[in-house]
C-alpha cells in the first residue's frame, strides 16, 4: 500500500506546548481521510509540517515516501485552509491566473477547466470581493486543486457556510476524490460531516493519536434499519439472521435501502404492525467521545465537535 502522508513519531513544541507529542499515523493514497480532534490537539499542526511551514522538533513526517518540506514533496500537495482570502478587486479567473503564474504550473486551459469543475464557469469574470463564502470556497477548492497535486489538504472547508452551500461542498469533495484521482485529508469539527464525506478516519488528542480506522467500523457498522413494531418476536422471525431486537418493541434490520419496501411488505403481509420505520446511522459521535477518554483527560471544547 502506498501512503500519502506518513507521520512516525512526530513531536512539535512551542515553547512549554506540545502541539504535537510523538505523533505516528499513516494515511492511505487514495479517498477522503478525515482528521478529527478538540482545539488544540494538533491537526493544524501536522498540516503545517506536511505543507512545509513549520519543521518538527523531533520525528519525521513524509509524503509519497518524500521528506515534507522538500520541494519534491510540496509540488505534491495543496491545501484549502478555512475560507480563502484573495484580493477583492481580482477575478475569480485573475486570482488562478495569479496563482498559476506564482506556481508557474498550468497554462489558462486549466484555469477554465477548475473554474467550471467548481461551478464557477459563470462568474468566472466576477470579483472575488463580491463572491459570497460559498462562491469564495469553490475559488479556494479551484485554487487547491488546480495545480493537479496529488494531496489535498481541506482544514474547515465547510465552516461559515449555510446548509445548502455545505451540502453542495462536501458533495463536490466527493466528487473530486472519485474523479481527478487524488487524496483528499479533511479536518472538521462537523462529526457528521466526516461520517459523510470521508472514508477513513484518525482522531486526534493532545497532539497523539487517539484511535484510527474507517468510517464503518469506528461508527459501529453500517446504518440499520430501526423498525418500531407489535409483535417484535413475529418481525423477527420475518427478518430471520438480518434481524436483531432492539429493546421491547423494536428490532434493527441489518438490510440495503433498496431492500427496505420489499422488507415492510413481508413484515405487513406476516401480520407485524410497523408504527415507524428509520435509519440508525453509525454513531461516529460515541466513538469520538470514546477515543479521547473520561471528560477530565479531554482537551479543548467538546461543544465545538457537535
Ligand atoms: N505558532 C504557535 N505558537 C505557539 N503555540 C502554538 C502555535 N501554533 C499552535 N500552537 C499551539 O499548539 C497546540 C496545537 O495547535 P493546533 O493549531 O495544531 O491545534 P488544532 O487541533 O488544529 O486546533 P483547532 O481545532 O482549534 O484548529 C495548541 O495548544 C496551540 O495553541
Amino acid at each position: 500500500m502506498s501512503f500519502a502522508l506518513e507521520a512516525e513519531s512526530l513531536v512539535k513544541t512551542y515553547g512549554a506546548v506540545r502541539a504535537l507529542d510523538g505523533l505516528s499515523l499513516r494515511i492511505p493514497a487514495g479517498g477522503v481521510f478525515g482528521v478529527l480532534g478538540p482545539n488544540g490537539a494538533g491537526k493544524s499542526t501536522l498540516f503545517r509540517i506536511a505543507l512545509g511551514l513549520v519543521r518538527p522538533t523531533s520525528g519525521t513526517a513524509r509524503l509519497f515516501g518524500v521528506p515534507a518540506g522538500q520541494t519534491s514533496s510540496l509540488r505534491r500537495v495543496g491545501a484549502m485552509i478555512e475560507t480563502p482570502r484573495y484580493p477583492p478587486y481580482l477575478t475569480a479567473r485573475d486570482v488562478l491566473r495569479m496563482l498559476a503564474m506564482e506556481s508557474g504550473a498550468v497554462g489558462s486551459a486549466d484555469v477554465n477547466y477548475w473554474l467550471e469543475r467548481v461551478g464557477l464557469g459563470g462568474a468566472a469574470d466576477r470579483k472575488a470581493g463580491t463572491f459570497s463564502v460559498g462562491m469564495k470556497q469553490r475559488l479556494g477548492l479551484a485554487a487547491a486543486f488546480f495545480t493537479r497535486p496529488e494531496l489535498v489538504i481541506l482544514d474547515e472547508p465547510t465552516s461559515g457556510m449555510d446548509p445548502a452551500g455545505i451540502q453542495e461542498i462536501r458533495a463536490l469533495i466527493r466528487d473530486l476524490a472519485a474523479k481527478e484521482g487524488v487524496t483528499i485529508i479533511l479536518a472538521s469539527h462537523q462529526l457528521d460531516e466526516v461520517r459523510r464525506v470521508c472514508d477513513r478516519v484518525a482522531i486526534f488528542s493532545k497532539g497523539k493519536l487517539a484511535a484510527e480506522g474507517d468510517v464503518e467500523a469506528l461508527t459501529g457498522g453500517k446504518p440499520r434499519l430501526r423498525l418500531t413494531v407489535s409483535p417484535a418476536d413475529k418481525a423477527l422471525a420475518v427478518l430471520g439472521a438480518k434481524g436483531q431486537p432492539d429493546g421491547a418493541n423494536a428490532v434493527l434490520a441489518d438490510v440495503l435501502r433498496a431492500e427496505t419496501p420489499a422488507l415492510i411488505r413481508a413484515l405487513v403481509e406476516a401480520g407485524v404492525e410497523i408504527t415507524e420505520a428509520r435509519w440508525r446511522e453509525g454513531d461516529l459521535e460515541s466513538a469520538y467521545l470514546g477515543a479521547l477518554g473520561p471528560p477530565d483527560q479531554k482537551n479543548g471544547d467538546l461543544a465545538n465537535a457537535r
